[in-house]
C-alpha cells in the first residue's frame, strides 16, 4: 500500500481539533485561506471539519472539498449514521475525500461515556466503518483515548475495523497521558499483533497535556506508525495537538531516524503567523521552530559563537523554515562581539570606534531599557557629549545666529586628530551655515544627497534625529545625529557620516 515505506504522511487537523480551542472559530473564507496554504506547505490530508456539528462547519468542509487539489480532504464523525450521512454529503465534491470515523476504545469512556460493554464498542466501531465504506473508499477510525485503552483490547478493535475496511488507523492519545516509552510501545504492539496490519497505516495523534506530544508522535512514527496528525502551532483542545512544524522540524534534522515528509518547510513561519492572526492565538515567544526567539539570540556568549559559527548554536538554518536570518538581540547580557556587529551593520568602521569606550555606555544604556534597537545604537554613537570615535571629529561648541532679516552665521569648534580647530561660515540657513564652517575646517566639500529630520515622539520639545547620507569618492555614508536642537542634531549627522571615513 505504501511506495515509500519511510514516508510520513502529514495529517493536518488546525481546522478541525485546532479550531475547537475557545475563541479562535474561523469564518469559510478564513478557513479556505488557511486550507490553501496548508496546500501549499505540502500536507498529504486536511482535515477540513466536523459536518454535523452545525451548518456553518458542514458549509467549511464543502468548500474547501471544492478548493482543494491535491491533498485529500477528510471529514470527522462519531461512530453514528447521522453524522456519516453528514460527511457523505459534505464531501461531495472532494477530489480524495476520507471519512475519519471512531469511538472510545478505553475502558473509562466505554464505561463512563457509553455506559457500554467492550464486544459492543467494537460492534459500533465495526459498523461505523462499514457504514462509511459503502460512501466512500478512505477510511480512517480513531480508537480515541487508545493511549490509556488496554493493548489487547485495543489490537482487537483496530483488527476488526481494518477487516471492516479500515485504511487508515488511528491511535489517540486522547488525554496527552502516555509517556514517549509507552505509546511507542502501543504502536509496536500493535504492528505486532494485529494480524491484518499491514493493509492499513497506522496514524498517531498525541496530545498536550504532559507537554509530550511531539514525543509520543515521534516514538510512535519509530516504531511503525506511518501518519502524523498535527497543527500549526500545536493548537488544539485544552494544551493543544502535536504541533506541525516540530514533528516536520525533527524529521528533517535527524536524517538517522531515517523518516521523512513532503513539507514545503519554508512555509511553516509564514503560514505559523497566518495562522496565530487568523484564529487570534498568540504564539509563545519560547515556541519552537516558530516562536519569535526561536532564532534570536541574547546572551554575549550564544552571540560571539553564533556571529564565528551560526552552528554553535543553531541546529537548523532558520531560513529552512521560512526564517529570513538569526536575530542578535543586544541587551545587558550581550558582549562586544555583537555590538561590534549591529555596529558593522549600521555602517561604523571599527577600527574607528572606541569600542570599549561605546560598550561602557552601551551596557549603563542596555540595563535601563533592556533590549536595545537600531536607533539607540545611533543615539549612543551620534551622543553630542561622548567622543565614540578613535581620532574623530567631534564639536566641542557650536553657535548660530539667525533669524528674520539676519544672514545666518555660525561659528564651529571642532576637535580633530585631538586638535582644537575653529571657523565661521554663513549660509541661507543655519544648517548650511554649520555644515560650511565644518567644511572650511576639514577642507573639503562632501556632496549631501539625502537629509531628513525626524521628531521621535512628537512634541516641539522633542528629541529630534537627523539621518544623513553624503558621497564620498562615490560611495555612499549614512550619519546620524541626535539632539533637541536641530542644528546640532544635524551637525552631529554630518560628523557621524565623515568619521565613517574621513
Ligand atoms: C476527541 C475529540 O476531539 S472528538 C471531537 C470533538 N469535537 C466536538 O465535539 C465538536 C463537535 N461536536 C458537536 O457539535 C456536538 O457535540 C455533536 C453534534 C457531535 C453532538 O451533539 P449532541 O447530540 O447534542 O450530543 P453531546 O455533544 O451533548 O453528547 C455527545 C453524545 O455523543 C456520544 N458520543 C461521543 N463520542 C462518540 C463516538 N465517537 N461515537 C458515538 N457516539 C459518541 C456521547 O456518548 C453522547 O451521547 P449520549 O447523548 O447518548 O450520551
Ligand atoms: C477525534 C480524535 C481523533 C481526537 O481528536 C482525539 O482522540 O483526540
Amino acid at each position: 500500500m505504501l511506495h515509500d515505506p519511510n514516508r510520513i504522511y502529514v495529517f493536518d487537523t488546525t481546522l478541525r481539533d485546532g479550531e475547537q480551542v475557545p475563541g479562535s472559530q474561523l469564518t469559510t473564507p478564513e478557513k479556505l485561506i488557511i486550507a490553501e496554504a496548508l496546500e501549499a506547505l505540502g500536507v498529504d490530508v486536511i482535515e477540513a471539519g466536523f459536518p454535523i456539528s452545525s451548518p456553518g462547519d458542514f458549509n467549511s468542509v464543502v468548500e474547501i472539498s471544492k478548493l482543494v487539489k491535491t491533498p485529500t480532504v477528510c471529514a470527522l464523525t462519531r461512530a453514528v449514521k447521522g453524522d456519516i450521512d453528514s460527511a457523505v454529503a459534505a464531501l461531495k465534491h472532494a477530489k480524495h475525500p476520507r471519512i475519519h470515523t471512531g469511538i472510545g476504545a478505553s475502558d473509562t469512556h466505554i464505561k463512563y461515556k457509553f455506559n457500554s460493554t467492550r464486544e459492543a464498542i467494537i460492534e459500533r466501531a465495526v459498523e461505523a466503518v462499514k457504514y462509511a465504506k459503502s460512501f466512500v473508499e478512505d477510511i480512517e477510525f480513531y480508537a480515541e483515548d487508545a493511549g490509556r485503552a488496554d493493548n489487547e483490547y485495543l489490537a482487537r478493535m483496530i483488527e476488526a475495523v481494518i477487516a471492516a475496511g479500515a485504511t487508515v488507523v488511528n491511535i489517540p492519545d486522547t488525554n496527552g497521558y502516555c509517556l514517549p516509552e509507552q505509546y511507542g510501545a502501543k504502536i509496536r504492539f500493535l504492528k505486532e499483533n494485529v494480524k491484518n496490519i499491514d493493509k492499513a497505516i497506522i496514524s498517531v495523534h498525541c496530545h498536550n497535556d504532559l507537554g509530550l506530544a511531539t514525543a509520543n508522535s515521534i516514538a510512535g512514527l519509530q516504531n511503525g506508525a506511518r501518519q502524523a496528525e498535527c497543527t500549526i502551532n500545536g493548537i488544539g483542545e485544552r494544551a493543544g495537538n502535536t504541533s506541525l512544524e516540530e514533528v516536520v522540524m525533527i524529521l528533517k534534522t535527524h536524517p538517522s531516524i531515517g523518516l521523512h515528509t513532503h513539507i514545503n518547510t519554508k512555509q511553516l513561519y509564514p503560514l505559523s503567523t497566518m495562522v496565530s492572526r487568523m484564529m487570534r492565538m498568540p504564539v509563545q515567544p519560547n515556541k519552537a521552530i516558530v516562536g519569535k526567539n526561536a532564532f534570536a539570540h541574547s546572551s554575549g556568549i550564544h552571540q560571539d559563537g553564533v556571529l564565528k559559527h551560526r552552528e554553535n548554536y543553531e541546529i537548523m538554518n532558520p531560513e529552512d523554515v521560512g526564517i529570513d536570518q538569526s536575530e542578535i538581540i543586544l541587551t545587558a547580557r550581550s558582549g562586544r562581539h555583537a555590538l561590534k556587529h549591529h555596529l558593522e551593520r549600521l555602517g561604523y568602521t571599527i577600527d574607528r570606534i572606541d569600542l570599549d569606550q561605546v560598550y561602557q555606555r552601551f551596557l549603563e544604556l542596555a540595563d535601563a531599557k533592556k533590549e536595545l534597537k537600531d536607533d539607540d545604537l545611533l543615539q549612543l554613537m551620534g551622543d553630542e557629549t561622548e567622543q565614540s570615535f578613535k581620532n574623530g571629529l567631534a564639536i566641542n561648541s557650536l553657535q548660530v545666529t539667525t533669524g528674520d532679516q539676519q544672514v545666518p552665521n555660525a561659528v564651529v569648534k571642532l576637535s580633530y586628530n585631538g586638535v582644537e580647530h575653529e571657523a565661521t561660515a554663513t549660509g541661507n540657513g543655519p544648517v548650511s551655515a554649520a555644515i560650511k564652517a565644518i567644511e572650511s575646517i576639514i577642507g573639503e566639500t562632501i556632496e549631501i544627497k539625502e537629509f531628513n529630520i525626524h521628531s521621535i515622539h512628537g512634541g516641539s520639545d522633542d528629541v529630534s534625529k537627523v539621518d544623513m547620507r553624503v558621497i564620498h569618492e562615490d560611495k555612499s555614508y549614512m550619519g546620524y545625529g541626535f539632539s533637541t536642537d536641530i542644528v546640532r542634531a544635524s551637525a552631529n549627522a554630518y560628523l557621524d557620516a565623515l568619521n565613517k571615513f574621513i
